[in-house]
Formats: structure tokens, sequence, C-alpha cells
């Protein structure tokens, strides 16, 4: 008689399993033949899979893969006796002639199974390796034991088995069915290696293979004019994208191509600006190199700092640009170490490389002395250091002994960097002196006659992107050495040396080594490929999905590595319990933010805790959170916090070009980055004051140590967040700072007429004429004024209504909708800029340019 189980496959009308129960079946007879556990791919003839991951790789998917709890089937009241759950139990009873199973019978039947060598190596073929096997087992037991109501199939099996017409191996394919449901990457497992099989990168873009490429790398040191051979090649040509590693690039190569009369647009991750004024888009774009379109064919591209391709983080760009872009001729510009990478790379697209080596333009000298001391500075000395703490100290030294001092670090926006580089770089301007972090090892021209290291130890990121100190490496330093003496400018000769006696041998010995050949191009995974994981695994975060992908990631690891994921990972932890499409959740953890700035990270969480709720993103909600309109920063605390709403208003922007409906107001929040933009450079215009004013020293240094340490979670990061608030709340404005605000505001005013000015620092371009003339701050009043109207705006689409002959900010108190204190600060700054605006400009009619009059004002503070 054949048992009842086997009478049912025939009938195969249970749950999709019957194949795989019948294929398995098969095992046990012994018919056994590969299958899965070996990837097709490990026969790839010129691949290979990197050895230490795969070593690591079974523990480290035990790790990420947590058994999801198979609960037992209980019934628990009559009500459950008409679920389909109950009738099962019923036809499970019937079809064995209504016997319930007994319990020892059952443990006996169940431990039989799981003491078999034949179940285990039938496991072992399913993926399910001893400790699955075993986590698998008890779940299955307690799951059997603990149910009141089996699955029908199982009971007829089981109680077969109990019977003596089963076998007990007959188990298999329920078990089976129980661990796949406890590890739902066991019946994945070969779609996920296909979708994360990354070995043949130059494939994934058809449409650029489809072109005949002709790549042209122009290599050599900095300064050495390789770059404007490249931007000849594509100024000159019909259609051209420039693809570069900042922003400041980006916008450096859009003024300059405008300038030189050929139309070209600007794309970065968080703007887009058109050089036709209708928007009508021009056949040159400037972007940054993440921003690359591959849809587009160019006639010539360039992709500017190529070696880039090696940065743990940001690799993967370089490497998509380099392979995907349509373009007939492609400029490459950067290091000598990256031309063989190229080389080996476009064996794999089949294009031609040229290879262009280039000689420093203008010569370097490596002094014999330290400088020692600071009492032995000289105009053009550029200090390198890699901490803000240093950098106070070394501007505390420098003014205490009368010199001014342009600053320049990472965390500062680019206008501030900008003008600092042009208060330097500007042969009239008493500022000779400047210190700064590697951040001007790219995008700022700079007229520095000497460098001078003052350290030679740097955080760095290893590819494992563990942080760890070291000395800078060799290419790192040449990189940075090669800032002094600038072709055509006022110190053509550089020269560098260290403030220690010490460190002088050790530069260099450094720079006097081979450069690190690179080997391997950074790649990372897509959204649609995290997308197609969470499509299989569908229980698992998005960090943990990223964690699988690279895990599982088969690449060719003698040209490409990974990319680091933890930021992106970190970001996805901070928003994993705010409900969000996957493909939303994905992009906002794509957010170039920096993890070390909590505030950033808790406004990060309340945008997309906005976004989750379907609530627009406006400007006015946003000013409430950054505590807008701004303060002048009085001590180092308040310039530190400031840099982190510039970011959080970067950040805004990054969004509302992902999602225009959520984040509408990019057009104010651009302002008031503008205006901020400014606040910040007044501040590091006294950042000395500011370190002095910090209640403790102590404090300066704390918030150096605290923003480059911390990784913390959400909720602690929104607890900093407030604790910073709270300090942050000092206001004592200052004439002198004020003038420069509104000196500065003038040049940064993107929509003033002379735009094609303003971004390029340069002792060739003017300075800007009669500071003290300029009309007050109008970006600022036409920022408050659009602030009002949106808030007005805003009321009336919820039906307030407003009369036209009263003071609009009367009306907004009055319904609640903008707050006294809000009003006060308003009152402040307004305030301020009006003195200052008599002040400085006493034939113009201030009144006219006021946008709130006197009369209002005085009123409303009555
Ligand atoms: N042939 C040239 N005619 C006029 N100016 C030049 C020429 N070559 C280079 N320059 C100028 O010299 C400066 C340095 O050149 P460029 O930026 O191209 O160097 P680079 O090798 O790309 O250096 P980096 O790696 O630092 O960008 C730039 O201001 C550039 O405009």
């Amino acid at each position: 008689m054949l048992s009842l189980h086997k009478q049912l496959l025939r009938s195969s009308n249970f749950s999709g399993y019957t194949f795989k129960i019948a294929s398995i079946l098969n095992y046990s007879t012994h018919k056994r033949h590969r299958t899965s556990s070996n990837s097709p791919h490990h026969h790839h003839p010129s691949h290979r899979i990197n050895p230490n991951k795969t070593n690591n790789q079974t523990n480290n998917l035990r790790r990420l893969f947590q058994p999801i709890d198979v609960k037992p089937l209980i019934t628990t009241d009559k009500l459950d006796s008409t679920s389909s759950k109950d009738s099962d139990a019923d036809i499970g009873r019937e079809l064995t002639g209504g016997k319930t199973l007994e319990r020892n019978a059952l443990l006996r039947v169940i431990t039989d199974f799981y003491r078999r060598d034949e179940i285990k190596k039938l496991a072992a073929d399913q993926g399910l390796d001893i400790r699955l096997f075993q986590d698998a087992y008890v779940s299955f037991r307690k799951f059997c034991i603990q149910s009141t109501v089996l699955p029908v199939d199982l009971h007829i099996v089981l109680s077969d088995i109990i019977s003596g017409s089963g076998h007990v191996t007959d188990i298999f394919p329920y078990f089976l069915r129980h661990a796949r449901e406890m590890f739902p990457h066991l019946s994945c497992m070969e779609d996920l290696k296909k979708i994360s099989d990354l070995r043949d990168p130059a494939n994934w873009y058809p449409d650029a293979r489809a072109i005949q490429r002709k790549i042209i790398f122009h290599a050599g040191p900095t300064n050495s004019g390789k770059t404007y051979h490249a931007l000849q090649s594509y100024m000159n040509s019909d259609s051209g994208v420039y693809c570069g590693p900042l922003k400041l690039l980006a916008s450096e190569v859009f003024y300059k191509t405008n300038a030189a009369g050929t139309k070209c647009d600007l794309v970065t991750g968080e703007e887009r600006r058109f050089a036709d004024p209708e928007g009508k888009p021009a056949n040159h774009v400037a972007c940054t190199v993440e921003m690359t379109n591959l849809t587009t064919v160019y006639d010539v591209a360039v992709i500017d700092e190529i070696q880039m391709m090696r940065d743990p983080q940001r690799g993967w760009a370089w490497t998509r640009a380099l392979l995907g872009i349509q373009a007939k001729e492609i400029h490459l510009c950067g290091e000598a170490s990256t031309i063989r990478l190229i080389q080996e790379l476009m064996v794999t697209t089949g294009d031609d490389v040229e290879v262009r080596e280039y000689k420093r333009l203008t010569k370097l000298n490596y002094q014999e002395r330290a400088l020692e001391t600071f009492d032995n500075v000289k105009p053009g000395d550029c200090f390198v250091c890699f901490s803000k703490n240093d950098i106070f100290h070394i501007t505390r030294e420098l003014e205490r002994r009368g010199h001014e001092v342009a600053v320049i670090y990472g965390s500062l926006p680019p206008g501030t960097k900008l003008l600092q580089a042009q208060r330097f770089n500007d042969p009239t301007d008493s500022c000779k002196i400047m210190v700064a972090t590697d951040a001007i090892g790219m995008g700022l021209n700079l007229s520095i006659k000497r460098i001078i290291f003052y350290s030679l130890v740097k955080p760095q990121l290893n590819e494992q992107g563990e942080k760890e100190k070291d000395a800078v490496t060799t290419s790192q330093a040449l990189q940075i050495a090669g800032r002094a003496g600038r072709f055509a400018s006022a110190f053509p000769d550089g020269e560098v040396t260290t403030f220690r006696r010490d460190d002088l041998p050790l530069l260099k010995e450094i720079v006097s080594r081979q450069v690190e050949t690179i080997k391997r191009a950074g790649l990372h995974p897509t959204a649609e490929q995290i997308e197609m994981f969470a499509y299989h695994l569908p229980k698992h975060s998005l960090s943990s999905l990223i964690d699988i992908f690279v895990l599982l990631s088969q690449l060719d690891d003698s040209i490409f590595f990974m990319c680091n994921v933890e930021d992106v990972k970190f970001l996805a932890d901070i928003i994993e319990h705010v409900p969000l499409p996957l493909r939303a959740r994905y992009t906002f953890s794509c957010a170039p933010i920096n993890k070390k700035m909590p505030f950033v990270c808790t406004m990060f969480l309340k945008y997309a805790r906005q976004y989750s709720r379907s609530e627009p993103t406006t400007f006015d909600w946003l000013a409430k959170q950054i505590s807008w309109p701004f303060e002048i920063p009085n001590t180092i605390m308040d310039l530190v916090h400031l840099e982190e709403v510039f970011d959080c208003l970067d950040l805004y922007l990054w969004l509302s070009f992902r999602f225009a409906d959520m984040f509408p107001d990019k057009e104010l929040v651009r302002g008031i980055q503008a205006e901020l933009d400014q606040i910040i450079h007044a501040g590091v215009q006294n950042i000395v004051k500011l370190i002095h004013r910090a209640s403790r020293l102590e404090d300066a240094k704390d918030v150096a140590v605290t923003t480059s340490t911390t990784e913390k979670t959400a909720e602690v990061v929104a607890a900093i967040s407030e604790e910073t608030k709270s300090t942050n709340s000092s206001t004592r404005t200052n004439a002198p700072q004020i003038r420069s605000i509104i000196g500065l505001e003038e040049e940064l005013d993107i929509d003033t007429t002379n735009t094609l000015t303003t971004s390029i620092p340069d002792n060739k371009i003017e300075k800007p004429q009669e500071k003290s003339t300029i009309p007050l701050t109008m970006n600022t009043h036409k920022v408050l004024h659009s602030y009002l109207n949106a808030l007005k705006t805003q009321a009336e689409t919820r039906g307030h209504e407003f009369n036209e002959t009263e003071d609009l900010i009367k009306q907004l108190i009055a319904k609640g909708l903008l707050s006294q204190r809000s009003v006060d600060k308003l009152e402040k700054q307004l305030a301020t800029f009006n003195d200052n605006d008599k002040k400085t400009s006493k034939k113009r009619e201030t009144t006219k340019t006021m946008t709130f009059n006197n009369t209002n004002k005085k009123n409303k503070l009555k």
C-alpha cells in the first residue's frame, strides 16, 4: 500500500513544494548530482573571488541571517474551529482515521530523524550547515510538539511514519519547508548571488560599449596643466561633460566655460543652473562626478582627479563614469599612478588609451630648515594641519603676533572657503597667511609661496573603512606640497617645509617614495540591486540587505574593490523605524552627509519622518528647526553649530532634487543658505575671538573631539542636538562682523549681474569695489520677505484670511503662525542691518530698500 503522503505527492496539489520534494526525495535514493552549492561562476576563467572573504563568509552569513521565528500553530477558542487551520487538522485527522499523534511516538520519530547522517547530508546540500540545521531542528521539533494543529500534509506523513507505513526520511521536505521559512535566503541563494555578481561591470553599460571611445589620460603632478589641456578640448567641442570631484571645481568649470563663450550648465547633487535664462539645457555641462549623466551622448567628456577611483567611499562614482559615459573622446586627468589601472580597465571595455604625461610647470623646493617658530612666518605662507584643534592653535599664535590669517577647513561652506581664499590671494589685502587643513588640496586656486606642514599625522580611512592615524601618504603629501607656487601667480616657485625640525627628514622621505600604484577601482551596489535583494528577503532591514549584498557579492578583486558602505548603513539604521518605501529609504540613506555631525543626523531623521507622514517639508517648518533667522556666532560652539545648519540646508536641497513635491521650498532655502555662508564667513574672520569667548578653552577642544569621533544612534544624536541648541543662545552683534557680512553679501548673491566672476578666487579678479557703499543686504531682505509671504500663502491655503492693509507680521502672530521669538530675531537682524546701512551709505535713501517700514515695526513692538 502506498503511504498517504506519496498519494498526495502524486496528486501534486499542495503548495508548490511538490516538485522540490520529489527532487529532494531522489537524493534519498542516492542518485546525487551537484546542484546549487557550487556557483557556476566559480568556473569563470578570468575572475577570482577574494579568498579572505570566502573564508569569513560562512561565519558572517550566520550572523546576518537571523532566524525568523516560526510559531507553533495553536487553536485558542471554539471560533477557531471554523478557521482553515483547524479544518486542516480535521482533514489530517480524518485522513488518518481520526487519530491524534501520540506525543512520545512523535518525539521518537523526530529525534530519529535528527540523528541520521543522510538527513544532515541532505540538509547541507540545501545550504543548511550544522548550525543552521540545529537551529532549524530545534524550531521544527518545537513546532511539531507544541502545535495543537499541524498542517495536513505533515500530520499525514508523521502519522504514516508512526504507524510504520512511512520512512523517517519522508519528513525531510517538511523540515526543509520549515527551515526555509526560518531562513528565507536558503530558497534564493542562487538568485542573490547572481544579483550581487559584480564581476563584469563594463557590461552594465551597453550603450557606452556600442561607442568606440578614445581615452586620453593626462597624467602628471599638481600644477602641471593637465586639467587646462583637457578643458581646452572640452570647451572646443560641440558638446561635453566635465565630471569633477567637488562642487567648487564643477562650478569653477561652469564659470570658466561660460566666460570663454561656450554655454555650460551646472549640475551638482544640490543644484541645477542653466546658462540659458529660459532653462533650455546647454550642450555642455559641468557636474560633480556622482551626478554624471550616462544616458546623454557627448563629443567630449573630462573626468577629473581620476585617481579618486581608489577612494574607499566615493571611488564607485569615478568607476561608473569611466565605464559608462557615452562620449567619443574621454579625457582623464590625474596622477600617473593610475595609468596601469586605466589600461587594464579599458581592456574590459575595448577602448583605446593614449597617455600624455606632464611635468610641473613651476619649481618646487623642499627647504633645508624647518620653520620651528611662528616668528619665522612670511607672506605667502600656508600652514597645513589635520585637525581643527591645530587650526585654532596656529591661528591664535599667529594673531598674537599681529598677523591676519585666512582659515580654511573641510566643514566650511564653499562660499566661505572661496572668500577666505580670495582674501589670501588678493595682493592688496593685509591677510597674507593661511591656515588650512588638507581641504586646500583640491578645488581652490591659491597663491601660496610656501607650504608648512604643521603635522604629518593624518586620520586615514583604510579600505575596510576603519579610521587610523597614520603619516600622510606620499600621494597626499605631494598633492598638498604641490599647492605651493602657481603658474602665472605672484609666487610661481613654491617652497615646502615642516614646522617641527624632527618632521623635516620624514617629510623628505615620504615625498621621495615612489607613489603607490593604484591597483583597484571602487564599485558599489545600485538601488536596483538592493531592491531585488529586498524582494527576496522582505523581512530584512536595509542595512542588513546591504551587508548581505556585500558579503555575497563577487568581484574581480585584481582590479575592483567594494566601496565602504558603512555611511549608507549608518543612515539606513537611523531611519530604520521610519515607515518608508524601499526606494525612498535607499535614496535617503545615500544622502551625502557627514555622520560626525549630530545635528545634521537629527535633521536627517526629521526630514525622513516628514516624508513618511506625507507632509511637505516647508520653509516654515525648517525655519523653526534651525532657529532661523540666524545669529552672528559668538563662540566657537556657535560657529560649529552654524556649519552643521549649513549642511542641513544642503541636505534639504539634495532631497529637493529627489523628492521635489515633499521638499518644495528650495529657492527659499538656497536664499538663507547664501545668507548663512556669509554669517559663517564673518565668524571665521573672527575665529580667534570666538575661541577666546568660548566659556572655557576646553569647550572648543570638546567640539573638535566630539565632531571627529561620534557614531551615535539617532536618539543620542537628537539629545545632543538639543544640548547644542541650548548652548547656542548668545547674541551680541558687533559692527565689524556685520560690515563684513554686508560687504560680502553682494559678492555671493548669485542673482546679481556679474555672476561670472564670483566663483574663482584669483589675484587677477578684482576686489569688489568699495565694499562699504554696497547697498543693504538685499539677499537677506529678499529672504525675509519670501519667508513671510510663504507663511502667508501656506496659511491662506489652510483657510486663513489676511487684511492687506494691516501689517503682515502682526496678522501672522495673531493667527499663531509666527512666534514672537522669531519676530524678535527678525527685528534684531533687520535693525542691525539697518544701522549699518545708515552708517555705510549716507547717500542712499535707505528707507526705500527697507521692506518692513519702521512705523509698522514700532506699532508691532507696542
Ligand atoms: N598652457 C597654459 N596656458 C595658460 N594657463 C595655463 C596653462 N597650463 C596651465 N595653466 C594654468 O595653470 C594652473 C594649473 O593648471 P591646471 O589646473 O591645469 O593643473 P593641474 O595639473 O590640473 O593641477 P591640479 O591637479 O592641481 O588641478 C591653472 O590656473 C591653469 O589655468
